[in-house]
Formats: structure tokens, sequence, C-alpha cells
């Protein structure tokens, strides 16, 4: 039996939560980063002292994270969009290995929705990597549509992150979503049937 960590990753609105909901339904165990992050910076005492010390006491509001203040501080400025990376994803990595060799203890497929894989540099970290990919338009249409982000604020997140196109030759496996999400799924069933054997 072989232990394997898989990363899924693409960027903004490309359908990684559609694909990770998917595998979790499938019986197997996914870890989120985006929420990893949040918890983190919700709790960990020297993370909220370092945002609130770079970006302001407004960083937090009843000590609660203050996610539009920040992401309007962040996404306009490339050197905060390093400093806030700096701060979160070392804390992130570690928190990633601990939960995932917990988690080998009783399962031998993790999955890792880490959209930020690529940006730091984090690929070694993953035995396998899918690719959830999906044209620019339909990803900005589908994230506005649900009404979380501007299509201006989806656009500033795109410039900090490599475009997918780039990430293709990269990765293990491709899954295209610019269809329906029977096809999406159709395509993950065949890649989970993949990685069950490769983890046998
Ligand atoms: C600025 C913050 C508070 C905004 O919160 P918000 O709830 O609006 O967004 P959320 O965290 O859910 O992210 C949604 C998507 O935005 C994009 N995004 C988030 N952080 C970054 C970043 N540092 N660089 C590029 N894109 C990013 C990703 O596609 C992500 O999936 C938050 O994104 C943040 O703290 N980012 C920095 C830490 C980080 O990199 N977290 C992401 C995973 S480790
Ligand atoms: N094939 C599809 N058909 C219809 N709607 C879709 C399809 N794929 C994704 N969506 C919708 O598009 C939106 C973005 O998808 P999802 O949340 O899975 O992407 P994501 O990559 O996790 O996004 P984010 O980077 O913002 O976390 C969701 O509202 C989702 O339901």
């Amino acid at each position: 039996m072989k232990k394997l960590k898989v990363a899924i990753t693409g960027g903004i609105g490309a359908g990684k939560s559609l694909v990770s909901n998917f595998i979790e339904r499938e019986g197997f165990p996914v870890l989120f980063s985006d929420e990893i992050a949040k918890g983190i910076m919700q709790s960990d005492v020297d993370v909220i002292r370092l945002i609130k010390k770079e970006f302001g006491e407004e960083s937090y509001i009843n000590e609660k994270l203050n996610t539009k203040y920040l992401a309007e501080k962040v996404f306009n400025n490339e050197d905060n969009v390093d400093k806030i990376n700096a701060i979160v994803h070392p804390i992130v990595v570690e928190k990633i290995n601990e939960i995932t060799e917990s988690l080998f203890k009783s399962n031998n497929l993790v999955f890792v929705e880490i959209p930020l894989l690529f940006e730091s540099e984090l690929e070694n970290l993953f035995d396998y990597i899918i690719l959830v990919y999906s044209n620019e338009n339909l990803r900005i249409a589908r994230t506005s549509e649900r009404s979380k982000l501007s299509e201006g604020e989806v656009r500033k997140r795109m410039m900090f992150q490599i475009p997918d196109e780039e990430k293709k030759d990269k990765v293990d496996f491709v899954i295209e979503n610019n269809s329906s999400k029977d096809d999406l799924e159709n395509r993950v069933k065949l890649v989970l049937i993949l990685l069950k054997e490769l983890s046998k």
C-alpha cells in the first residue's frame, strides 16, 4: 500500500471546490488550504500580531478577520501580496503536513485543495497534481455569479496567479471544466480509478 498526497489546484473559479466536494462524497479526505489559512489568521496570536502590524488594526473587527479590508489592501499591491504570503503560507504548509500525516494512519489517499500550489512553489510536497482547468471568461462569469466577488476583484486576484495554461505542462492530470457539472464528475471518477490503482 502506498500513501499518496494529491494536490487539487487551478485558478480562481476553476471548479476546484466542486471537484473536492465530489472526491469527499466518494469517501476520500480533502484538506482545504484556503480554510486552513483562514483558521490560522483567526487564531494564531503571532500571525494576528504580524498582520495588524503590516496592514493595520482594521484588519480585524471585534477579533474577527476583516477579509474585505484585507483583500482591498493586499490585492492592490504586489509587495503586500508577498508580505501576506510570507506570514501565512509557511504555517499553512506546517498544518497541512501535520494533518496529512495523521490522516495517513487510516487512509492511503489524501487530497489537498491548494489554489496557490505553483505560486508558493509547493509542488514537491505532492505525489500527484490535478489541475482543474476552465477558460478565463467562464471562471470570471462563474465567480461573479456566485456574487462573492465582482469581476474587477476576480481580475485583480488573477494578476497574482500564474496563468493556468502555464500550469498545464507541470501537472499529472488536467480535468477540463468547460462544460457541465456532470461531465466534470465523470472526469473526476476516471482520475479516482487511476489514483486508487496507484495507491495499491
Ligand atoms: C485577503 C484575504 C483575507 C481575502 O479573503 P477572501 O475570503 O475574500 O478570499 P479567500 O481566502 O477565500 O480566497 C479566495 C481565492 O482568492 C485567491 N487568493 C487568495 N489569496 C491569494 C494570494 N495571496 N495570491 C493570489 N490569489 C489569492 C485564490 O484563488 C483563492 O482561492 C485572503 O484571501 C488571504 O488572507 N489571502 C492571503 C493568504 C493566502 O494566500 N490564502 C490562500 C491559501 S494559503
Ligand atoms: N461545470 C460547471 N457548470 C456550472 N457551474 C459551475 C461549473 N463548474 C463550476 N461552477 C460554479 O462556478 C463557481 C466556481 O466553482 P468552484 O467554487 O468549484 O471553483 P473554485 O475553483 O473552488 O473557486 P475559488 O477559487 O473561488 O475557490 C461555483 O458557483 C460553481 O458551482
